[in-house]
């Protein structure tokens, strides 16, 4: 039998004895119903603790429980100075742990919780303390070999999709094995659990469709989403990715299939960044949506109606907004994602002042791409200032971009960032974004309205315009054309050309078109990735611009600062951060990102300057400010290594 005793504490996984190093206390009530059931050598099998809460009647409180429900903290949450959020995260040998959870029934169940899980690294103790005894063949592995085991039968799939399902099969059966091998095997299956390979699981999700991850919120949950979010597991949460599915990657409207992004942006968050898996949340907003063959697919997951717009559409997500606050404070990170332009940029207005909010498509992006930029300049010679821009696509990523280039000129040089906008052109599905279409154009595309001539075709507005740097963000697949490289490489020596639209099927030009075309003159990156090429005898390795690199760290550093609101200046810091990584070595291999095996490092710094432009701009909560900033965001970082079980 085990006791609950009056001092037990709770971390985010759950509830341990008062052995074990959690650092805050139960006191009263939790907010959620939370079922209790305890493993260990102690407990009859069958035991466990039903704590009720205010909207759940029932209680069942079995064992010889020495807490009453009424000492269990309301609140047990998130501003405890004592308690250390990354417990969990920095298990080590000397530290044993009792894998409390909520729902941890038994041996058998504890095989079947991804959080707690090990398979054959059970050892022998724990298969007895456990109830494990049978239910595991007898052999016993370590983790390192569970790794290589893993990696070896998903390398024996041809088919990407095929790799995806696997590692989603992982993520659900034994999550720190999942991460294990995200983290060590990085470069390799990134595609995998990202783009491109995410994007074609989005678009099948239906067909694909095994278990459910994430939290779905459709319109049927309308004034219930306070609920909804009770219904999920963990309470503790700090970041959360949320789309409305309207623009996935360059796919378009994907409607509720588009959670494949929130679930793999947060493994990213976890993997690249370090943030706890239980604090992550992934969420898909169901309004309907307008693919008409998503409507008439027997397998789609989603409502089956047309896109709800207007007050039906910001009362949902306001509601959401508000219910989030509620439910998980002002500290809580939410990064919108790839919802459509129309709304993108109002949600990001709108909630930006009273929320920790980012768009990841418009400031995400807009950070790794200027951080490429600084990094190419090394290469290429000249200031920001001494350069022009030229993009196709003046939606969320290019006018994002636009916006941070045009912001860190005028931060270099004092110029008024109006001037500064007009060393930067943008190009659209009509042509050159110019002073005679003002009228027309959305918002966001009047700050890039010059006075110029109408241009139709991107090949012309290259020759008028005369841009050192060519930045695809259209969507559009294919469309820097040989006559547009060509053009970029007729009027530089070394043309900076970065086709950002992903997948990699909607990439501008692939890279060896970049190269070939240039006749290797090309600075290129890609949004998704490409392999190194090889022209005239000399291998290229192309950048991969995407906004991996930057949100994991950014957000690691908004948390740990216990940031409450994204500024400008972070995104800045951030940019800075990465092309500092940016080594030599790098550069003279023709890399202008480092590369993605050394992103913990990579994000640690990222978190470091971030947090510490929070610090400076007096929007931390955090106090004090820990010393040493680089390390702590590395003492906070979740490692996926086994904890051992007493
Ligand atoms: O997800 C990615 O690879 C980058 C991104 O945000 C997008 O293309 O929308
Ligand atoms: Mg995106």
């Amino acid at each position: 039998m085990i006791s609950l005793h009056r001092s037990c504490f709770l971390n985010n996984t759950g509830i341990s004895g008062s052995s074990s190093p959690f650092s805050y206390k139960l006191k009263k009530l939790p907010p959620a119903s939370v079922k209790v059931t305890a493993l260990g050598p102690n407990r009859d099998r069958n035991s466990s603790v039903l704590i009720e809460n205010h909207n759940n009647p029932l209680k069942e409180i079995k064992e010889d429980d020495t807490s009453s429900v009424a000492d269990v903290d309301p609140n047990p949450t998130v501003t405890g100075e004592d308690r250390d959020l990354y417990y969990d995260a920095a298990a080590t040998d000397d530290q044993l742990v009792t894998p409390w959870s909520l729902s941890v029934a038994s041996g058998y169940s504890l095989l079947r919780d991804p959080h707690h899980n090990k398979g054959l690294a059970f050892n022998e103790k724990e298969r007895d303390s456990y109830y494990l005894r049978g239910l595991l063949p007898p052999t016993v592995i370590s983790q390192e070999l569970q790794v290589k085991k893993m990696m070896y039968s998903i390398r024996q799939y041809q088919v990407p999709l095929q790799k995806y399902m696997a590692m989603m099969d992982l993520q659900e059966l034994n999550e720190r094995l999942f991460y294990k091998l995200l983290i060590d095997n990085v470069e390799e299956l990134l595609p995998v659990v990202y783009t491109p390979t995410v994007g074609e699981a989005c678009q099948k999700y239906g067909s694909i469709f095994r278990r459910p991850q994430g939290l779905f919120i459709s319109l049927k949950e309308k004034g219930k989403i306070h609920e909804v979010l009770r219904n999920w597991p963990q309470r503790d949460i700090q970041v959360i990715v949320v789309t409305d599915g309207e623009r996935i990657l360059g796919l378009g409207d994907l409607g509720c299939q588009g959670m494949g992004i929130p679930i793999g942006k947060l493994s990213l968050y976890t993997a690249l960044g370090g943030v706890r898996p239980s604090a992550c949340l992934p969420v898909t907003i169901d309004v309907g949506t307008n693919n008409e063959q998503l409507l008439n697919d027997e397998f789609y997951i989603g409502l089956r109606r047309r896109r709800a717009t207007g007050q039906e559409y910001a009362e949902l997500m306001h509601e959401f907004m508000s219910a989030v606050k509620q439910n998980y404070g002002e500290k809580v990170l939410i990064q919108f994602e790839d919802f459509a332009n129309h709304n993108a940029f109002d949600l990001l207005a709108k909630y930006g002042t009273t929320h920790l909010v980012f768009n990841d498509d418009i400031q995400g992006t807009a950070s790794v791409v200027l951080a490429g930029l600084v990094a190419a300049l090394k290469v290429v010679g000249g200031t920001l200032a001494d350069h022009r821009f030229l993009f196709l696509g003046a939606g969320e990523a290019g006018t994002g971009i636009a916006e941070l280039i045009a912001l860190e000129i005028s931060k270099q040089t004092n110029m008024p960032l109006e001037e500064a906008r007009k060393k930067i052109s943008l190009v659209d599905s009509k042509g050159l974004i110019v002073k005679s279409r003002i009228d027309s154009l959305q918002h966001f595309k009047k700050p890039w309205a010059h006075d110029h001539e109408p241009i139709k075709k991107l090949v012309d507005a290259v020759n008028g315009i005369k841009p050192t740097v060519l930045i695809g963000t259209s969507g559009v697949g294919r469309t820097f054309t040989k006559e547009v490289v060509e053009a970029m490489a007729a009027l530089n020596e070394k043309p900076i050309i970065f086709s950002l639209s992903n997948p990699t099927s909607q990439s501008e030009c692939t890279a060896e078109e970049a190269y070939t075309w240039s006749e290797g003159r090309a600075i290129f990156a890609s949004g998704s990735p490409f392999d190194p090429v090889e022209y005239k005898g000399r291998v290229f390795v192309p950048g991969q611009a995407n906004n991996a690199y930057i949100f994991p760290g950014l957000g690691l550093g908004l948390i740990m600062s216990g940031a409450i609101r994204v500024h400008d200046d972070m995104l800045l810091a951030a940019s800075e951060a990465l092309a500092a990584q940016v080594t030599q070595e790098n550069f003279d291999k023709g890399l202008i990102y480092p590369p993605f095996r050394n992103i913990r490092k990579i994000s640690a710094h990222i978190a470091a300057s971030v947090a510490a432009k929070a610090y400076e701009l007096g929007l931390a909560t955090r106090q004090p400010q820990p010393k040493d900033l680089v390390k702590y965001a590395e003492h906070c970082m979740y490692n996926p290594a086994y904890q051992s079980y007493r």
